[in-house]
């Protein structure tokens, strides 16, 4: 049994914790998959290059509003995946390659296999190449196990077959029909991508909107432009899945009784669940909240001494920036743990990268209402600024929401073209504590760019100052 200063398990966000100051450490990284993890294999990074070419393939959609005569001839799905995972494959390679043989990791052993504990920090790992199983243990740990997605037990699903995200993105050929179950993140991102490529998307969501996190505007906004694209089926409740001589069949009841959408490929993105269990982290006395995320305090140390957990395993944000960030808490607080930094999660903005897109920080409106805040809203269409006019959007705003006294910003949600890009400037305030009309007055905005948009909204603000 091989004793280490130090294991992580998992090489997402986890794996960029190792530098020189580790180098005295006899260190093991272990890892079941792919390395490099979920955001950059099969999160984040090719998601993003897909939506961003679902981006180009669509400009011919609006292309007459410009008075420009554009057609789409097609799109040539295996190029597009090819060129995007020929990108990707290689990074998550060389990442592999560099903790095996590079000089610099000469005190780390890599495993390749599934770890799962044992015992108090002792960790048995099953190798992927199928040879006898290892135990190992540590005096310190870093558990950045990730999550997986969730799947709901619906009679039929699992036999006729079903894609996740994690799969979903090498498949040979665009279906005619993509059914995508869930209204989240996840389903917005890839009915934009499909529907752009030409599929017809259907979307089956469980409530009455899509995005229901989101604050409340932009969610009915969003549902109302999808429902122009997407066939989408709000209020139902998918009971069984068949297979048919073309595909699949979905039954579902909805608000009229129950009906059938025939499908080509089912999408499941109903939600990720961290992967404590499979970990067993309970056989280490690590706790777990009740939503089964590994339970960590401000500086990301667990309930066993020496142990920290980091990303998708122990925060419900589930974003790379976070796990990135605690990620750093947690490679400080090894190297200095009579002096550790607590993690800083006050202001976490995330976006949606679907059409339109999306952007937040802060509360929402129904957070604010909750919470008892006292708040002013202001809104800011894109029709209403330079721009949007070239742009000819008439259906994207900000909206923000302040404290009337302080001016201080409460919130920031966008809907609209580059609203991951215009909300940056908001969050930087948020997190600096910049006032909303020193931030309007206090610089100047180049016109006539889109961050006008952000400029206007500042000044709508109906302050008491
Ligand atoms: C489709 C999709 C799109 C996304 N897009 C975005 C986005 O645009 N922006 C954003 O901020 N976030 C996005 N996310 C979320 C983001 O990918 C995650 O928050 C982030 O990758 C979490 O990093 P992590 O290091 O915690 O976990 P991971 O990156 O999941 O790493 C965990 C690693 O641990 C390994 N592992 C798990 N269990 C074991 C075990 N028992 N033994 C050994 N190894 C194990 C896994 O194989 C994996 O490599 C997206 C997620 C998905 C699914
Ligand atoms: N742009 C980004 O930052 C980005 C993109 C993709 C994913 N992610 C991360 O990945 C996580 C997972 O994404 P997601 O879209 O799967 O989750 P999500 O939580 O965003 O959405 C899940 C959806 O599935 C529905 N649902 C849950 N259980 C269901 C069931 N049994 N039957 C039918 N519907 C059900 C929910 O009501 C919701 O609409 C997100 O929480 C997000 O943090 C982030």
């Amino acid at each position: 049994m091989t004793h280490y200063d130090l294991i992580i398990i998992g090489t997402g966000s986890a794996n960029s914790i190792l530098d020189d100051r580790f180098s005295d450490w006899r260190v093991a990284v272990v890892e079941k998959g792919v390395f490099g993890g979920t955001c950059l294999n099969v999160g984040c990074i090719p998601t993003k290059m897909f939506v961003h070419t679902a981006d180009v393939a669509r400009t011919t959609d609006t292309s007459a509003r410009f008075g420009v005569d554009a057609e789409l001839r097609a799109v040539h799905w295996a190029d597009v995946r090819d060129r995007i995972f020929g990108r990707i494959d290689p990074i998550a390679a060389s990442g592999r390659d560099y903790r095996h043989t590079h000089p610099d990791n000469a005190h780390v052993t890599v495993y390749e296999g599934e770890a799962r504990f044992v015992g108090e920090r002792t960790l048995r790992v099953r190798p992927s190449d199928g040879t006898d199983d290892e135990v190992i243990t540590a005096d310190r740990f870093v558990l950045g196990a990730g999550g997986r997605p969730t799947v709901p037990d619906v009679p039929g699903l699992s036999t006729v077959g079903y894609h996740t995200s994690d799969t979903v993105m090498r498949i040979d050929k665009v279906p005619e029909r993509v059914t995508i179950l869930g209204g989240g993140f996840i389903a917005a991102e890839f009915a934009h991508v499909f529907a752009s490529f030409g599929a017809d998307v259907t979307v089956v969501v469980r409530s009455g909107a899509m995005l229901r996190a989101q604050d409340a505007d932009v969610s009915s906004r969003f549902t109302e432009l999808a429902a122009q694209r997407w066939d989408l089926r709000l209020h139902r409740a998918l009971r069984s899945v068949y297979r048919t001589e073309s595909g699949a069949a979905l039954e579902l009841d909805g608000p009229d009784g129950s009906e059938t959408v025939d499908t080509d490929l089912v999408l499941v993105a109903t939600g990720r669940q961290p992967n404590s269990d499979l970990l067993d982290v309970a056989a280490t006395g690590v706790d777990t909240t009740a939503g089964g995320y590994v339970a960590v305090d401000e500086f990301q140390r667990t309930s066993v001494p020496g142990m920290y957990a980091l990303g998708d395993l122990s925060s419900p944000y589930e974003l790379k920036h976070v796990a990135n960030h605690e990620a750093r808490v947690v490679q400080h607080n090894l190297l200095n743990p009579h002096q550790p930094e607590p993690a800083d999660h006050r202001v976490i903005p995330h976006a949606v990268f679907t059409s339109p897109q999306i952007a937040t920080v802060g509360v929402t409106e129904q957070q604010a209402r909750e919470q008892g805040l006292t708040y002013v809203v202001a809104n800011q269409d894109y029709a209403g600024i330079a721009y949007g006019w070239a742009m000819e959007d008439t259906t994207g705003f900000a909206k923000l929401l302040a404290d009337p006294d302080t001016g201080l910003l409460l919130g920031a949600h966008i809907i609209g073209p580059q609203a991951p890009t215009l909300i940056q400037p908001l969050v930087q305030a948020m997190s600096f504590g910049l006032d909303a009309s020193s931030m309007a007055r206090g610089q100047y905005w180049i016109h006539p760019a889109m961050p006008e948009l952000i400029e206007n909204a500042l000044l709508n603000l109906p302050l008491n100052r």
